[in-house]
């Protein structure tokens, strides 16, 4: 059975050296072989690990590769021009204050507390049923956000200041934005199960907006993570939706509640 070494050198034209292009180059410029020990010693390669051909493809990265790295690049200069509001020293400095304060809006913590006390207040049961579920999305959140960020693993933005209220330890990376999916994800529930005047409807999605902008504008994140996270939140809601707690289908939760 051929070794995977001797099948390569027979692709190659029956050299030794790998590929004939790069065989071509190497004979005209230097007398000493190719494969030759002190080549090899030379180039730090050694003779028990031959070069993987995978180490060949990224001299011919693809055409998604090129577009995803240009795209990560005008999304890091991009995010970190909008970033105006970074530190107190920065172009738009004076508006950070406010700026935390959209944060805060935002935040996990205010809006489990909210919808938990909301829930042991309500005494009528379709209350208690829309606070659940919207207890229930608050946590999905929580869980889907983390889970992404520990295996995404993208750092924040190098001017950002990590001085952000309340953290869990997977906040140090930036992919997706949880405040963008949270925005996201209480804005679609919020307009589907409360009935809202239009004014008040308009000002849920304005919301979403200034805190999704604003996540740029402190440094917290670059767009994509903003993005994503958008979309991630507003994905989240169809699965809260099709998970639909109600009495019916989660009666011990409910009689958790039952006053
Ligand atoms: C029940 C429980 C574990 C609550 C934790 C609430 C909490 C500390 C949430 C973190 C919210 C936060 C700072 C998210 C980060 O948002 P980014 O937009 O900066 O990703």
């Amino acid at each position: 059975m051929p070794s995977p070494r001797s099948s390569r050198e027979r692709r190659a034209g029956g050299s030794s050296s790998g590929r004939p292009e790069f065989l071509s180059l190497v004979s005209q410029r230097s007398p000493i072989p190719p494969d030759s020990p002190s080549r090899r010693k030379e180039s730090g390669i050694s003779a028990a690990a031959p070069m993987p051909e995978e180490d060949c493809m990224k001299l011919n990265p693809s055409f998604l590769g090129i577009a995803l790295s240009s795209l990560l690049a005008i999304d890091l200069w991009a995010s970190k021009r909008l970033g105006v509001c970074a530190g107190e020293g920065s172009t738009w400095g004076s508006a950070r204050p406010l700026m935390k304060v959209i944060e805060i809006s935002g935040h996990g913590i205010p809006w489990l507390l909210g919808t938990f006390y909301g829930l042991c207040q309500s005494d009528s049961s379709a209350a208690r049923e829309v606070l659940l579920n919207l207890l229930f999305a608050l946590l999905l959140d929580l869980v889907m956000v983390a889970v992404v960020k520990g295996i995404v693993k993208r750092p924040r933005p190098t001017h950002n200041k990590m001085d952000m209220f309340v953290t869990i330890s997977v906040d140090k990376y930036s992919f997706p934005s949880g405040h963008a999916t949270r925005a996201a994800l209480v804005c679609r529930f919020v307009l589907r199960h409360l009935v809202l005047a239009i004014p008040l409807r308009v000002l849920m999605v304005l919301w979403v907006l200034i805190v999704s902008v604003s996540r740029v504008m402190l440094g917290r994140h670059n767009m994509t993570d903003v993005l994503f996270g958008l979309l991630l939140g507003y994905m989240l809601y169809s699965v809260v939706e099709y998970c639909w707690l109600s009495p019916l289908s989660a009666p011990a939760l409910f009689a958790l509640w039952s006053h």
